[in-house]
């Protein structure tokens, strides 16, 4: 997660999206305070037009671009508070209240052209809050800022009857008021987007097990076994957890030590994360040497291939001793268990699901290792809930 130096934003589009996404009800409701606020004071300082210009048909068309602004301003705060908009709806509302915003401004400038210092003083407070309260992208803020900068100081040269020296002043002012916008906006994004790579860090730190990197037991009591957590129906139904563990680990220890035992533990967790689905799967390190996969949208027989992969390539592979000398092979067992996550409302699907692989596990530890038992718990199963599948060559009960 970088921060890109001269914007403050995430360097990559994701990690960006992301951080908005997280951000985006303190956004909404950001955007629709500032709109109101804002219009508010537009509309009030309708109080100046009428002492500058006197009650007349100037004034009156003075007050419909006010009316006007708060108008969009208005819309955009309510649909930014009332609507569920997205991201990109969002920047679009903000882009259009500044939008009409400016021109308006700068209408209400070419009718009061003897004016143009105190304009460019309005322009200056209305450039800091573009940057600095009207949620948007660094660049969507620069262009506004800018572009109003420049048609401001092009209308001041056309209609405003200023000295050289006010013209001076008035650039001057106006680039002060831009660039320590554009700092504190800068500023501000980084300060938000360094709490959030913190927020995401202890969060990533709090969920993981340190030494395999898979999730951990309170990630799966806290998050993953919550009600509705594992949404199958997006995934097309079924839910199915493999629970494996490593077999003769101890013995692992006690020969190669400690160290080569938890090299075994990070090749087996590499190779288990490897198979699985990123985003979709979850793995768990369940015990010691017990590892759980959670594999939403996928039935027995796709949780048996899973296992069956593994058990293969595991037995296949040879992890280095610490001191680099020998090389250690073991195998695993495996339970798998699978159930519709909508039976019972979703509330024990897992909790009962994992029970079930523990215990088919612990089946396949017994039956004499490095091998796979399964076991369907779905209520339409042929052998009826809870009980084991009739055997199918190559699928169940496999060495
Ligand atoms: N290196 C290492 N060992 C661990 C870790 N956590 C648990 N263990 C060890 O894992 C071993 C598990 O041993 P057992 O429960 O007897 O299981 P096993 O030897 O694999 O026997 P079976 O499961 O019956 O095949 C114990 O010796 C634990 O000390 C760890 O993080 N690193």
């Amino acid at each position: 997660m970088r921060i890109h130096p001269l914007t403050g934003e995430f360097a990559l589009p994701a990690d960006e999206t992301a951080f908005l996404v997280h951000q985006l009800p303190q956004t909404r409701a950001l955007l629709g305070y500032t709109l109101v606020f804002c219009t508010l004071f537009y509309v009030a300082f309708s109080i100046s037009d009428l002492a500058a210009l006197g009650y007349g048909p100037t004034y009156l068309k003075l007050c419909a671009a006010r009316a006007v602004v708060a108008a969009t301003a208005g819309t955009c705060a309510w649909l930014a508070y009332h609507r569920p908009l997205s991201l990109h709806a969002t920047r679009i509302a903000a882009c259009v209240a500044d939008v009409v915003a400016l021109a308006c401004f700068m209408f209400i400038a070419v009718l009061r052209p003897d004016e143009f210092h105190w304009h460019a003083m309005s322009l200056g407070i209305m450039l800091i809050v573009i940057y600095l309260f009207i949620p948007n992208s660094f660049s969507n803020a620069l262009v506004l800022a800018w572009g109003a900068t420049a048609v401001f100081l092009a209308l001041t040269v056309t209609y405003g009857r200023l000295t050289a020296a006010d013209d001076v002043t008035m650039v001057m002012l106006l680039v002060l008021a831009n660039a320590f916008g554009a700092l504190a906006a800068r500023r501000f994004n980084q300060v938000s987007r360094e709490e959030y790579q913190a927020r995401v860090q202890l969060q990533h730190t709090a969920a993981r097990d340190h030494l395999t990197g898979c999730f951990n037991r309170r990630y799966l009591h806290e998050t993953l076994m919550r009600p509705g957590q594992v949404r199958a129906a997006e995934h097309g139904g079924l839910v199915t957890v493999v629970l494996c563990d490593i077999d003769h680990f101890k013995r692992i220890n006690d020969t190669y030590g400690h160290a080569s035992g938890d090299a075994v533990l990070r090749s087996f967790a590499d190779l288990l994360r490897r198979m699985t689905r990123d985003g979709v799967d979850s793995v768990v390190r369940y015990g010691g040497e017990e590892f759980l996969a959670i594999l939403p949208g996928t039935d027995l027989e796709g949780g048996i291939h899973l296992a069956e992969r593994l058990r293969t390539r595991f037995a296949d592979t040879s992890v280095l001793t610490d001191d680099g000398t020998e090389h250690v092979r073991t195998t695993a067992s495996f339970g798998v268990a699978c159930a519709d996550p909508a039976a019972d409302g979703g509330h024990h699907v897992l909790r009962d699901l994992i029970a079930i692989a523990d215990k088919l596990m612990y089946d396949a530890k017994r039956g004499g290792r490095d091998r796979v038992h399964a076991r369907c718990a779905c209520a339409n199963d042929a052998a009826g809930p809870g009980r084991e599948r009739p055997r199918r060559a190559g699928l169940v009960n496999r060495r």
